[in-house]
């Protein structure tokens, strides 16, 4: 016979399971109706017992009301932007650039290859595992505190899937709004006579600036990790894709897409398939990023004024306005 306390907390830990299974693995196990009666189950109990509450349980995602104004957030390390580049001479010059700057390098050279999502960048904290704070990129420097909001993001997890978590983790990614989300939530705008959002980014940037996470919660947005900014209390490992499949080992949804690719031929076909797939992805993508992947020659390499001299956005021809 199961304390109250214990059936609490192990429908917490059951429904982060199937969180994690559902957003970041893909491979759900139990139908969508049986998540929402453990959900509703778990709520059911929370509210006969309120002594058991826990802002870091699944069920509290909703912030409480609407905020006056965002607050400032400085960003430990600045959030940096990327280095274009719009045909494969310009990619090219960027490793021959690379090239000269380190001299010897490994041969083949690996690079990490990801989609560009077209959304805003975020910066997620972690602290002892729990969800504490997240902000805009803002300018690099400062950005807006929207951890409210933030909360609303269902494959966002409220709490890291591990047992002895980093003390301080912050995990930088895309929020973006899926096509179809977009198209829905447009013809609701419409019913409404609400207005409606040009593209799938402005809608993510308009859902992510909401006051009242009551809104934001209402809109189908999803976050796609791409890197790790501070990190305390945890030895990471030493290339940039070991990275990104620890944070996904942890809970943390990272884009299926990425591979590595070994030397510049592979990197390029990498480049053209992304385009090819395109139109295809359920999701607005402006092009691919390309990473050095060993993180001590990142670190050797360091970063222009602007942005790192190890990874460049290698951009798709702007795709023709579409008339929504
Ligand atoms: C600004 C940015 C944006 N993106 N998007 C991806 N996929 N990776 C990535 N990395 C970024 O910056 C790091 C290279 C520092």
């Amino acid at each position: 016979e199961q304390t109250f306390a214990q059936q609490i907390e192990q429908l917490r830990q059951t429904l982060r399971y199937h969180e994690y299974q559902y957003h970041v693995l893909d491979e759900p196990k139990i139908p969508d109706a049986e998540y929402d009666r453990l959900f509703h189950q778990l709520k059911a109990l929370e509210q006969a017992h309120p002594e058991f509450a826990d802002s870091h349980s699944p069920t509290q995602r909703v912030g409480a009301k609407p905020l006056a104004g965002f607050a400032q957030v400085t960003h430990e390390i600045p959030m940096l932007s990327l280095d274009n580049a719009f045909s494969d001479e310009e990619f090219n010059a960027f490793v021959k650039r690379i090239q000269d700057r380190l001299g010897v390098l490994p041969e083949p050279l690996t690079f990490c290859c990801e989609p560009k999502l077209d959304g805003l960048a975020v910066s997620i904290l972690y602290e002892n595992g729990v969800l504490t704070q997240a902000a805009t990129r803002g300018d690099g420097t400062t950005g807006e505190d929207i951890t409210a909001n933030i909360r609303t993001i269902r494959n966002i997890p409220l709490q890291l899937l591990t047992d002895n978590p980093p003390a301080r983790l912050e995990v930088r990614g895309e929020v973006f709004m899926p096509q179809a989300g977009f198209e829905k939530l447009n013809e609701m705008a419409l019913a409404k006579g609400e207005k409606t959002f040009a593209n799938p980014r402005n809608a993510a940037a308009g859902s992510l600036r909401q006051l009242d996470p009551k809104i934001t919660r209402q809109r189908p947005l999803m976050l796609n990790a791409y890197g790790i900014g501070v990190a305390e209390g945890v030895l990471l490992p030493d290339t940039h894709f070991a990275r990104l499949q620890w944070l996904k080992s942890i809970g943390i949804p990272v884009n299926k897409e990425i591979e590595l690719c070994n030397g510049v031929e592979n990197v390029l076909k990498f480049y053209r398939t992304m385009a090819e797939k395109r139109p295809h992805l359920g999701y607005d993508i402006d092009g691919t990023v390309l990473k050095i992947n060993d993180i001590a020659l990142q670190e050797q390499l360091g970063f222009i004024s602007k942005a790192p001299r190890w990874a460049i956005a290698y951009k798709f021809p702007a795709q023709e306005e579409l008339t929504v």
